[in-house]
């Protein structure tokens, strides 16, 4: 029996739900299948060798040759429902509760001790970079810390770097819906995952133990304390990469070091050492690398001692005036990145890194 167009939609919508990422090659299959179901043969110019995963889309679109449309829909349907379980859900879901903690991490660690409740990015292999998951993951986790029985909560990275920021391979998971939607669903992650910053209500520490690049330092600009090995820098390349700020830091960093230093940050990306970054106020204080842990640690040990609901009344009243204002210059940075993030620019930079033609 020949699918119908709603069982086709439905299974559109399937594949956002998807719990696993099924992979590149399945993705390829699935947006060539789209394509052809909806377009019918191939009928794009073939793309220059160096645009990498245009090439393999359309390779895989090509592929499929004069296969008629309602074959592909039908093929299309098959794969998606071979993918789902059915328990598929979700999985931009933030669920609450100390259950959900403990479970479902693959790159973060998280643990409680003394009335702190730590997030450690754990993929060190590639330096802290945030994938798609690790997105997810990290709003989870800030979910549970807020309403577990922890009075400070901290974010640190394992290995060398602190984070590199945005996982670049990202980019290259394209939905059928191709670059547009792309550039859409990452711009709703990542509004979502600033907010949970922006309304986290307990204090939040940064223990920020290397290098620290993009998004993990603009976010910066919403914690109440950064701590910084020497060994530290801080990177906000979006120019190098065709983008704009985030992580509210076009609001924060010219309140927290004025305009034109901001400036030079944000859109000259210049790399600022632990010891510039704390005379500019985006860190609080800075510690020789071989004393780091134990002179961090022993001080917020002793801070998770005062009263908690003093110190969460004490964040509010210093927050609350900034929230609405915090929520609406993130909802403005997430709309100009959803054109940057389609453009020649953006995506040049994304495939001169993934060609290993260019590092920061
Ligand atoms: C929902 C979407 C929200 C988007 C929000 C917008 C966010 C924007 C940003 O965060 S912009 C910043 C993006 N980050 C970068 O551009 C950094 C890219 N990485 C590098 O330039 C370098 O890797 C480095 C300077 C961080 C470290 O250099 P080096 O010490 O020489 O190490 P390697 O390059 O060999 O790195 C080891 C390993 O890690 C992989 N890797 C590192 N960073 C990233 C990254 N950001 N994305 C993907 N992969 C990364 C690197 O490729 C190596 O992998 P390999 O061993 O080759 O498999």
């Amino acid at each position: 029996m020949s699918v119908t167009q709603k069982d086709f939609e439905n299974a559109m919508n399937q594949v956002k739900l998807l719990k696993k990422d099924p992979g590149n090659e399945v993705k390829l299959k699935l947006y060539a299948l789209y394509k052809q179901a909806t377009e019918g043969p191939c009928n794009i110019p073939k793309p220059g060798a160096f645009d990498f995963v245009n090439k393999a889309k359309w390779d895989a679109w090509n592929g499929l040759g004069s296969l008629p449309k309602e074959t592909a829909r039908q093929n299309y349907v098959d794969l998606v429902s071979s993918l789902s379980g059915p328990s598929s859900e979700s999985s931009s879901q933030v669920k609450p509760g100390a259950d959900s903690k403990q479970e479902g991490y693959e790159n973060l660690l998280v643990t409680s001790e003394d009335r702190i409740t730590k997030i450690l990015l754990n993929r060190p292999t590639k330096k802290n970079a945030i994938t798609t998951q690790m997105y997810h993951e990290i709003m989870l986790a800030l979910k549970a810390a807020s309403q577990d029985d922890s009075v400070l909560t901290v974010l640190t990275g394992s290995g060398d770097y602190y984070c590199s920021g945005n996982d670049l391979t990202n980019f290259t998971d394209i939905p059928p819906g191709g670059v547009e939607e792309k550039a859409k669903n990452s711009s709703f992650l990542l509004r979502d995952f600033v907010n949970c910053f922006i309304d986290f209500p307990k204090p939040l520490v940064a223990v920020v133990n290397g290098p620290a690049v993009g998004i993990s330092v603009t976010i910066l600009g919403l914690f109440d304390i950064v701590y910084a090995s020497d060994r530290a820098t801080f990177h906000t390349p979006f120019s190098h990469l065709g983008q704009s700020p985030e992580g509210c830091s076009s609001y924060t960093f010219p309140k927290i070091m004025g305009s034109s230093k901001a400036a030079e940050m944000l859109i000259f990306g210049k790399k600022l050492t632990a010891g510039e970054a704390c005379a500019q106020g985006l860190v609080t204080q800075v510690f020789p690398d071989s004393t780091f842990q134990k002179e961090v640690w022993t001080r917020l040990k002793a801070y998770s001692k005062l009263p908690p609901n003093a110190m969460r009344i004490s964040k509010e009243i210093i927050r609350k005036n900034e929230k609405e204002k915090l929520h609406a210059v993130n909802a403005e940075e997430c709309n100009v990145l959803l054109s940057r993030w389609q453009s020649d620019e953006c995506m040049n930079a994304v495939v001169n890194f993934l060609s290993r033609k260019a590092k920061l």
